[in-house]
């Protein structure tokens, strides 16, 4: 089945009654059915762009039409094990927090609350008609991605952690690690959790929305269906996505404007994993943005609706031209309607027993298609920590009076592997915790797996307050054994050196992105990127001159394009029109529709050509010479000065690569690496699944005219991330295979 798209637009609001409307719905062919929205040319005003969906919405729809027709149907999937995913899209200001959330009257409220409702209600009805035996209970994760970030909306603001929750991949499904679960169990419950997860969310005023959404708001409504030992889970989503905006309307501060540029990246993100799917690329850039990492459009399994809000006013028009092309390109996306299977119970572990409940680990387990990783803690107001630091944290949380016992206790999938919870869990680490213990102060049977996260995390907390206040940390306490010891030196040597290398691995995200947008023409992208990069590199004077110089650029363009438009308009005056007007290509969410007429691409090869970044025209070389997770992208500096790794090493596997022939063993090493595919790479011997992810990542990062692919061991080694010692392992590894 693929994607349902459907277009609601919204009527003209007070300020705007005396304003242009050039957005109209349409029925097609049988001549009942709304379906088709027109607009005319923004080139031509004679000519009209009709764009057909699923569905039409007009302005005078309510809240409840919409509702009863798009999202009422699909309950009975929903409880028939499908996984449901609702997703509003559109420009800033056209009502997708209208449609999705609403209003506070009964008539105004949107699709969240009426699904809510409509799960309590046929819930009832299910257990009613099964003579008591189903029982039904629903959970609630509700998490916003701002500014790339992934937050918790039933935790303060106060509580967040710089660098928010993590993503992980699990069987193909994206979870939020860390996420909390809340139990809510009728419609007070809803309310309550939801206005006070809404005060959460970060919204702004800006010049085109008062109440504008800052973030990427995702409600996920776990439903559990239980009779007897049998188990059904099944997730509906609701994702109400900040809208994109154009800064040259909105009159955006510096703190808007990262945050507008956020916003603008990541719905571009998804714009062109919508193009890849249809063109049917091998690779989608999901990775490239967190919101379509979860999202998984055309991968997620269940039914998908998008809702495309469009506004009805002229001064919206190249923004709603570009949003329809891009809804209108994801009705092609095929999703597979597949069921979640009914799973079985088992009894629950007496050893994951901490405060007299029976509390299970389980955070990283396979569970539904949740995004969440705490099944079972469906905790309560304060009770969770402040999270100063993302750790894998599966320690059990205190329940709360209404969270204990309504959410169930032992659910497990039967998509993931017949092990216990703590067999497939590698953050368990059950090895370490049955190491024998020499100092024989106490031993590791004795601490719990919660203690023992329990123990890391006051310590990870201690580590980062000694650093905020820049003095050392204290010494560790004695009582605790040696492994634990061990796993709490790596973790605080991670704090120290990880919040740096993360940022700058982002930022030299964004430089590559950048030029890889100007590789392709397009400037006003490419001036983004390199905009948001310059939190990350700041003081970097060449920075500023490549933004400087790109602005300039972009002015003279759009000089030069008013000047032929001017003369355009006045030679059609002089001779009548023959031929039909070609439909232009809309800008997409991020492009700056000046640049539209013109995004062919194209190399130049003036002075401010992107070839300076393989060098040090942005940066000094002293300012990246220890950064290798730049220097592989600059190869033609390196072909000068060679790094040390490169020149020193002994090992006889790097021969192969200076003569350029390759062994069948090298051959077969790149080749894993190379086809991107990340169960294979981390299958190789000191590659783990993050270094999988982080190698594939950068690789989907190069250009594909640069070739892409990492030729060489050299190269390899030189990926950021990896290291020499990693691609020895990984090449012995081989020979033991091919051996
Ligand atoms: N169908 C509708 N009926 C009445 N008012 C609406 C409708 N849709 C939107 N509005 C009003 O339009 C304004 C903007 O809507 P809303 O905040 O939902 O937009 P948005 O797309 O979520 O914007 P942003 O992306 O900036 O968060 C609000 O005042 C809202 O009440």
């Amino acid at each position: 089945m693929s994607v349902r798209v459907v277009a609601r637009i919204r009527p003209l609001l007070d300020k705007e009654l005396d304003k242009d409307t050039i957005v109209r719905a349409e029925s097609g062919g049988d001549g009942k059915t709304m379906n088709i929205v027109r607009i005319p040319n923004p080139k031509n005003e004679a000519e009209e762009f009709s764009f057909s969906f699923n569905g039409v919405y007009d302005m005078d729809t309510t809240q409840e039409e919409l509702f009863t027709n798009e999202v009422a149907p699909h309950l009975k999937s929903l409880f028939q094990g499908l996984d449901v995913t609702i997703f509003a899209y559109g420009v800033t200001g056209t009502g997708k927090t209208h449609t999705m959330r609403g209003g506070l009257k009964l008539a105004e409220r949107g699709v969240i609350p009426r699904l809510l409702s409509g799960i309590y209600r046929r819930g009832k009805k299910i257990t009613k008609d099964s003579g008591g035996e189903t029982e039904v209970t629903v959970t609630l994760s509700y998490y916003e991605i701002y500014n790339d970030k992934v937050y918790d909306l039933f935790e303060p603001p106060d509580k967040r952690s710089l660098a928010g929750l993590p993503l992980r991949e699990k069987d193909g499904k994206t979870v939020v690690v860390g996420l909390s679960e809340r139990a809510c169990d009728d419609l007070k419950d809803f309310e309550r959790l939801y206005i006070e997860a809404n005060n959460n969310r970060s919204t702004a005023g800006t010049k085109l929305n008062a109440q504008s959404s800052r973030s990427h708001a995702i409600l996920m409504v776990k439903v559990i269906q239980t009779n007897g030992d049998e188990t059904l889970i099944s997730t509906a989503s609701a994702i109400d996505l900040a809208g994109s905006e154009d800064n040259r309307r909105t009159e955006n501060n510096k703190e808007r404007l990262v945050e507008s540029a956020s916003i603008n990246k990541s719905l571009f993100v998804l714009s062109s994993c919508i193009d890849a799917i249809g063109r049917g690329d091998k690779r989608i850039p999901y990775r490239e943005s967190k919101m379509t990492r979860i999202l998984s459009l055309g991968q997620n399994n269940g039914i998908t609706i998008m809702i495309l809000n469009l506004a009805p006013l002229r001064s919206y028009h190249l923004d709603t031209l570009s949003s329809l092309n891009v809804s209108s390109r994801a009705k092609r996306i095929e999703v597979r309607e597949i069921e979640n299977e009914v799973v079985f119970t088992q009894p629950p572990r007496k050893t994951a027993s901490i405060t007299g409940t029976s509390i299970q680990r389980q955070p990283l387990r396979p569970l539904a298609n949740a995004h969440n990783t705490h099944v079972n803690g469906a905790s309560q107001k304060g009770d969770k920590p402040a999270k100063a630091f993302s750790v894998y944290s599966d320690r059990s949380k205190p329940s709360g009076p209404r969270s204990s016992g309504t959410a169930p206790q032992s659910i497990r999938r039967t998509n993931s592997t017949n092990k216990r919870p703590s067999d497939s869990n590698p953050n368990s680490r059950p090895t370490k915790m049955a190491r024998p213990n020499p100092t024989g102060v106490r031993s590791n049977a004795e601490l719990s797996a919660a203690k023992i996260e329990e123990m890391i995390e006051k310590k990870v907390q201690e580590a980062l307050a000694h650093r905020a206040l820049d003095q050392p940390a204290p010494k560790p306490p004695t009582d605790i054994s040696e492994a634990v010891q061990r796993r709490l030196e790596a973790l605080e040597r991670k704090i120290e050196s990880g919040e740096a290398e993360e940022a700058r691995a982002e930022g030299l995200r964004f430089l590559l992105m950048a030029k890889q947008h100007k590789e392709r023409g397009e400037d006003s992208s490419a001036l983004k990127m390199y905009e948001l990069a310059v939190p990350f590199f700041p003081g970097q004077e060449k920075l500023q001159k490549k933004i400087e110089n790109l602005r300039a650029k972009i002015r003279a363009k759009r000089e030069e394009a008013a000047r032929a438009s001017a003369s355009t308009i006045a030679e059609s005056r002089k001779a009548p029109a023959t031929a039909p007007i070609p439909l232009p290509s809309p800008p997409t969410a991020f492009e700056a529709p000046e640049e539209d007429c013109d995004s062919k691409p194209r190399r130049k090869a003036n002075a401010d050509s992107d070839d300076e970044f393989n060098g040090s025209a942005v940066f000094q070389q002293e300012d990246y010479e220890d950064d290798d997770s730049f220097s592989y992208k600059s190869s033609k500096a390196k072909k000068h000065k060679p790094s040390k790794s490169a020149t020193k090493s002994s090992l006889k596997i790097f021969a192969d690569d200076t003569d350029g022939s390759l062994t069948p063993r090298t051959r077969h090493l790149l080749d894993i690496v190379n086809s991107r595919d990340i169960a294979m790479i981390k299958g190789l011997s000191g590659v783990g699944a993050k270094k999988a992810r982080d190698l594939v990542e950068f690789l989907e990062l190069q250009n594909e005219d640069e070739g892409g692919n990492v030729r060489t061991l050299q190269q390899l080694i030189m990926v950021p991330g990896l290291g020499k010692r990693s691609v020895e392992r990984a090449y012995e590894g081989v020979s033991a295979l091919l051996v």
